[in-house]
């Protein structure tokens, strides 16, 4: 495959931005592809993949050919992928075969796969023979994976309408609404997103709204719903019959809940920030369902977030592992006596999974509910990201 200097550039001055001045990896690829609409699908399709790799391999290239030059590092990267490096400038003083010899030399885990040391510790640790398996699963590219609104068409419907677009698509065994895309792409761009009828949403991420067992008409509260991922799916579950209060601790995320509730046809949903305790504490008891998606370290979805990686640390679990509980505390009240609790993460450790969940229903506010069941979806094998969720009855 052939380079070219102004998407190598874009690439460098991307990692640049994600390293050296911590701005998250998604948004610095969207930007930096809206910056230029001159560039094609293969274009940003180079662009996109080359920084993700890179920020998932970080560790590893840094290891094989140490250096703070960033094109010294691409051609690293491109090495490893098998690629011959051009006559470029940039690239002197690279020498593949040195490359390739350390590369074979190295045995240890946390740079093999890539992560920081504390975090391969962590991770045997507290999953034990799983950690190997799924921290390989875990640095695979991820799915593209669509959600479809079942409101204005069926799965068989949207399958037709992006074949008729050339794009090709399979659904997934046991997630019923769920389309993967047997190409990576961008759908954005497509009609059908823009009238609302699929939402890019992961497969396991899916399987949370429907763990609450919604029934049309239910009074139901998404206490973290963020920008609305699962409200909107949660009111497909619905059939927009009903009441959703979508809440979250920052305003302009439920902005987008509502842009979102637009576009997919939604009338239910009904945005609320949280401005502190009293917000909650009016709700006692007024829900049948109440969904707590809470902060977590966002370990289940290396995949599409390599970068967090290496913005994590030991203190920031701790530190969102505390909102957690508090979450659990302060809102689980909001459900009826015979309504259902969900307690979900897209994280994998069990400290911020099960713990909590047992935590929770071992103290006094825990004691009027019992778990019904629980799922640890682990990506080794599910193929879609890490998932817990807890369904929880309230007694
Ligand atoms: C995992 S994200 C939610 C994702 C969302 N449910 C979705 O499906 O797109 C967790 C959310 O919790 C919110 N959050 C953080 N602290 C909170 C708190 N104390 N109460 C409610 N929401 C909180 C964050 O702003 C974030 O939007």
């Amino acid at each position: 495959m052939k380079l070219f200097t102004n998407t190598v550039s874009a690439v460098i001055e991307s990692l640049d931005e994600i390293f050296n001045q911590n701005r998250y990896a998604d948004k610095v690829i969207e930007r930096k592809l809206k910056s230029n609409p001159k560039w094609g699908a293969r274009d940003r399709g180079f662009i996109a993949e080359s920084i993700y790799e890179m920020v998932r391999w970080w560790r590893l290239l840094n290891q094989l050919s140490p250096s703070d030059d960033f094109y010294h590092l691409f051609g690293t990267y491109w090495v490893l992928q098998g690629n011959e490096l051009p006559d470029w400038r940039e690239f002197k003083g690279l020498d593949p075969k040195f490359i390739k010899a350390n590369y074979d030399r190295i045995q240890e885990r946390a740079i093999l796969q890539s992560i920081p040391d504390w975090l391969d510790d962590m991770g045997a640790e507290l999953l034990g023979e799983n950690w190997e398996k799924e921290i390989e699963t875990l640095n695979q590219e991820a799915d593209v994976v669509l959600r479809v609104n079942t409101l204005k068409v069926t799965r068989e419907q949207l399958m037709k309408r992006l074949a008729d677009d050339g794009i090709e698509s399979y659904a997934p065994k046991g997630y019923k609404d769920a389309l993967v895309l047997a190409k990576r792409q961008n759908i954005f761009k497509n009609p059908a997103f823009k009238e609302g009828l699929f939402e890019i949403q992961d497969a396991s991420s899916q399987l949370v709204a429907a763990a609450l067992e919604v029934e049309p008409g239910m009074r139901v509260i998404d206490a973290c719903a963020g920008s609305g991922g699962k409200s909107l799916h949660l009111a497909a579950l619905m059939q927009n019959k009903g009441r959703i209060l979508s809440m979250d601790v920052e305003a302009w995320k439920l902005q987008n809940t509502k842009l979102r509730a637009r576009r997919n046809g939604i009338s239910i949903i009904e945005p609320k920030v949280i401005e502190g305790n009293k917000t909650i504490k009016r709700l006692k008891e007024s829900a049948d369902r109440v969904l707590l998606d809470v902060p977590c370290s966002g370990l289940g979805v290396l995949k599409r977030n390599p970068d967090t990686k290496w913005k994590l640390t030991p203190e920031s679990i701790e530190k969102v592992q505390t909102i957690q509980q508090e979450i659990l505390q302060n809102y689980a009240g909001m459900v009826k006596p015979g309504g259902l609790l969900v307690y979900a993460t897209c994280s994998i450790l069990p400290t911020e999974n099960q713990m909590q969940v047992e935590k929770f229903l071992a103290s006094e506010n825990g004691k009027n509910f019992e778990l019904v069941e629980d799922q640890k979806v682990l990506a080794q094998d599910s193929g879609y990201d890490g998932f817990y969720i807890a369904k929880i009855k309230r007694k």
